[in-house]
């Protein structure tokens, strides 16, 4: 079945290649700073799905999001894979925020409660990640997903891996 040629974006992306160059030659926090600051484009799944980076504090990452009707599943709400990606992207930056030059990490976890759902007239949502404990090899970190209003509309855990050189 072909799609409603009415409803279409156009999406472009930057090269990922200079700001992963950049991530192994900064600190966690100033590699985050200088993408917000503009100086790295943002990742191409930021474009993607059209969220994007607005703080980076010792500990701490905020996201936003402005969800529209193509992020919608079939049962009249935003597909909650969406939630899951703002999380992961908050609560991974939240980790990068307190680690040195040269190191990594991954999520190797992500556990997600949906409270309320979030429909594509919702607004812009905000995802705020705040890690528990760091740790030489596992950071333990937590997120929330809120509206405009700070209603919490998910919540997340999450234990990221230390990659060290
Ligand atoms: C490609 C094909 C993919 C197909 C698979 C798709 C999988 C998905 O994407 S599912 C989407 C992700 N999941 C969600 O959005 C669930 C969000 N959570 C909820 O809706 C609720 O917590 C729910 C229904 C699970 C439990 O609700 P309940 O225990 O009754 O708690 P309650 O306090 O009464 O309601 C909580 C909120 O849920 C919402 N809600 C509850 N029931 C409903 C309902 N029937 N319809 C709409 N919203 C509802 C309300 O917004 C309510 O918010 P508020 O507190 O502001 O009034």
């Amino acid at each position: 079945m072909a799609p409603d040629p009415d409803r279409k974006r156009t999406i472009t992306w930057d090269d990922p290649k200079p700001p992963l160059a950049a991530s192994r030659e900064l600190d966690g926090l100033a590699f985050l700073r200088a993408m917000i600051a503009g100086d790295y484009p943002p990742p191409p799944i930021s474009r993607l799905m059209n969220f994007w980076l607005v703080s980076a504090d010792p500990g701490e990452a905020v996201f936003e999001c402005d969800p529209g009707e193509y992020h919608d599943n079939p049962l009249g709400m935003v597909h909650g894979g969406l939630a899951c990606t703002l999380l992961d992207s908050a609560v991974g930056c939240a980790a990068h925020t307190t680690l040195a030059q040269g190191v990594g990490y991954t999520s190797i976890d992500l556990n997600v409660s949906y409270l309320r759902p979030v429909l594509s007239t919702t607004g812009v949502l905000r995802a705020r990640g705040r890690v528990v404990k760091g740790g030489q090899r596992v950071i333990f970190a937590e997120g929330v997903l809120e509206d405009a209003a700070g209603r919490a509309l998910a919540t997340a855990t999450s234990s990221l891996l230390v990659l060290r050189p």
